[in-house]
């Protein structure tokens, strides 16, 4: 590919973009708003001059209700050879454009499996996909060069290739992606009001059960309105775990011993359904999920501790698999927990320790 069109110079736009230009592809930018498009040609993510010819690939990456329409004009005025959409639903577009009665071979339906919950082209980075699934959904109508040009934008954002039929990527995005947003959005919602006193107790917990919730809910009212069926379908399944939870929990407060063990039964269950849930979700570089032990370090809140411990982690030897930092609360100092294969673990608390750093369990 030696030329490209991003339309919608978002996060994801301009994240994409920003790939591209670093592997030598000229990237033209476009977006309804010139100023977005003027923010991301200053981050060099590459030119908001329109292309002279068509270009080899134009990326659509608006929000998913203007997505039909961006690609529909785009198609029409022949500025690109292939065609692909990074909306997070897929099913519908296809549907849209099939409805304005475009030939869809030179369209391909894509979704790259990244983000962040924060919109706009000053969010984005080349990095963003790197490592992380990107969904293609050909069709037997998919023209092969379509399929490879798209091939080489993922290779180009270091991203790994997945290729599933539109409607079950909707569905698996319902369960994975979409349901467990708004659960995150109802459980975020019952801070709102919550006394000062409680919401300063917020630890590591609540935060990683959030953090999505903080998304901008213009672009989360379009993914949802694109997929409601299979969400509401998940949702009506968390809430009857829900109804059957809270019965077992006010079982727990009867005076009858019987009730009592029922109730606790029925929270066992719940928590035993979540332990083999959960470690399914898959580990570093989508490989399966491993137990990684924790070295917890208590760092100053200072510039530089950081860098000090990853650079002895790396001179004992050690090999740092993942990291998490829990903030102390009034405190200038946080819990740096360092996720290491077992058999690292005495090593790294030696090393660590010779060199002064407090170890806590
Ligand atoms: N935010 C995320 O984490 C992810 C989002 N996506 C999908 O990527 C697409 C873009 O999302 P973000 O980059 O997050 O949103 P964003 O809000 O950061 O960017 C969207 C851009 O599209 C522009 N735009 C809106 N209507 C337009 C139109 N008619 N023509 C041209 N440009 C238009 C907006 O001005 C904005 O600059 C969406 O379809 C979303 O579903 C896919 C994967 C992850
Ligand atoms: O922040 C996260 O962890 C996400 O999962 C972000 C995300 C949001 C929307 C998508 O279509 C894909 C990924």
């Amino acid at each position: 590919m030696r030329t490209a069109l991003v339309i919608g110079t978002g996060l994801i736009g301009t994240s994409a973009a920003l790939a591209l230009m670093s592997r030598g592809v000229i990237v033209h930018l476009a977006d309804h708003d010139p100023e977005q498009a003027r923010t991301a040609t200053a981050l060099g993510a590459g030119t908001d001059e329109a292309p002279e010819g068509p270009v080899d690939l134009a990326i659509v990456a608006a929000p998913p209700a203007h997505v039909a329409g961006v690609l529909a004009d785009a198609m029409r005025s022949g500025v690109a050879r292939g065609y692909l959409d990074v909306a997070s639903v897929k099913g519908g577009p296809r549907r849209e454009l099939q409805a304005l009665g475009l030939d869809l071979s030179a369209y391909l339906g894509t979704h790259p499996m990244s983000g962040r919950e924060k919109s706009g082209p000053l969010a984005a980075s080349a990095d963003l996909f790197e490592g992380r699934p990107w969904v293609l959904t050909p069709t037997r109508d998919t023209d092969t060069e379509v399929l490879n040009l798209a091939l080489e934008l993922v290779s180009h954002c270091r991203a790994v290739p997945v290729v599933m039929d539109a409607d079950a990527h909707d569905r698996a995005v319902a369960l994975v992606s979409h349901m467990p947003h708004l659960v995150s959005s109802m459980v975020a919602a019952r801070l709102e009001h919550a006394e000062e006193a409680a919401v300063r107790l917020c630890g590591q917990g609540i935060r990683d059960v959030t953090r999505i919730a903080a998304s901008d809910p213009r672009m989360w009212i379009d993914i949802l309105s694109a997929n409601p069926g299979p969400v509401a379908d998940l949702l009506a399944d968390v809430s009857a775990d829900l109804d059957e939870t809270v019965q077992a929990l006010r079982a727990l407060q009867s005076s009858d011993e019987a009730k009592r063990r029922e109730g606790s039964a029925g929270i066992e269950d719940v928590l035993r359904r979540g332990n083999a849930g959960q470690v399914r979700v898959p580990g570093k570089h989508g490989s399966a999920p491993r137990a990684y032990e924790v070295v917890a370090v208590l760092i100053d809140d200072q510039p530089g501790q950081l860098a000090r411990i990853f650079a002895d982690a790396g001179r004992a030897g050690v090999n740092i698999e993942d990291v998490r930092i829990e903030h102390a609360t009034g405190q200038q100092a946080g819990l740096v927990q360092l996720m290491v294969e077992p058999n690292a673990v005495p090593i790294l608390t030696a090393a660590l320790r010779e060199r002064g750093w407090a170890i806590r369990q």
